[in-house]
């Protein structure tokens, strides 16, 4: 068993109030590992410290074998950690294939510049726009600009983008929210997928998702770990039933 991303005793702290408090978590290489808990619990506050867009106030962040604490969020970024953003990062007048392009070019970062490689590299780019055009299940819509998508094959795209950058981690805070019932089975379906060759972490709500796709879930309650394991073990914990599942049935 390879741990891609540790945590040790991690916290971050809004003044004296601990929205992640003393938090242990390993996410094994090559797995779908989803974090579930009510409102509140801390697992936004937890993604934020992981992506350094907030600096955690306490404890430690390992990810493959690098110690994350003073990392600026780009420089995670470069490691290899992806965080896919809700709608704000798609460009709603590009075509769906120039949004896949620019994304793969951002990988780049200066390099993109480099006026030696650049024929090169465009031809790259485009051919990894297209692998993930057809991977997304988009290639029909490929010059369709993304404004025009439905609102879940937009959440489909902005999921393609950040795998463009061909991350080891890819982080998805609530993928499914406000999706329609019928867009719902192709980002389920995407996500499985996609959890063949990235190791993926996952906020979610709706249990029937998480509970078919993770191999493993972390129950978090009060800026804790409350119960981790596999969905069988964590569904038939009664202290996850009380604290989440019973509520929101
Ligand atoms: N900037 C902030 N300042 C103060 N408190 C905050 C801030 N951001 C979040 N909190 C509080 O931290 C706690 C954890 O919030 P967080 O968004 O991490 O929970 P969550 O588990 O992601 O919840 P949800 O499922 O509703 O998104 C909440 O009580 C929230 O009110």
């Amino acid at each position: 068993m390879s741990i891609l991303l540790e945590t040790t005793n991690l916290e971050l702290a809004y003044g004296a109030f601990h929205a992640v408090n003393g938090v242990n978590l390993k996410v094994e290489a090559g797995t779908i590992h989803t974090i579930i808990g009510p409102n509140g619990a801390g697992k936004t506050s937890l993604f934020h410290c992981l992506t350094g867009e907030r600096q955690a106030t306490a404890g430690a962040i390992h990810f493959d074998g690098k110690n994350l604490m003073r990392k600026p969020a780009h420089g995670r970024v470069g490691l290899g950690m992806a965080r896919s953003f809700q709608l704000t990062s798609l460009f709603q007048n590009l075509s769906v294939r120039e949004n896949l392009r620019l994304a793969a070019q951002g990988r780049d970062g200066v390099r993109a510049l480099n006026f030696w490689r650049r024929v090169d590299s465009k031809r790259e780019h485009l051919e990894m726009a297209d692998q993930v055009l057809e991977r997304l299940q988009l290639t029909a819509r490929a010059d369709t600009l993304a404004g025009e998508l439905s609102h879940g094959q937009q959440r489909v795209l902005e999921v393609g983008m950040s795998i463009c950058s061909k991350p080891k981690l890819l982080m998805l805070d609530e993928p499914t929210s406000g999706m329609g019932i019928d867009d719902i089975p192709i980002m389920t379906q995407l996500i499985s997928d996609l959890g063949r060759d990235h190791t993926v972490l996952l906020i979610e709500h709706n249990m029937s998702i998480v509970m078919s796709i993770s191999q493993r879930i972390t129950v978090m309650s009060h800026g804790q770990i409350l119960v981790e394991g596999t969905p069988e073990f964590v569904r038939a914990d009664e202290r996850v039933r009380t604290a989440y599942l019973g509520e929101a049935a």
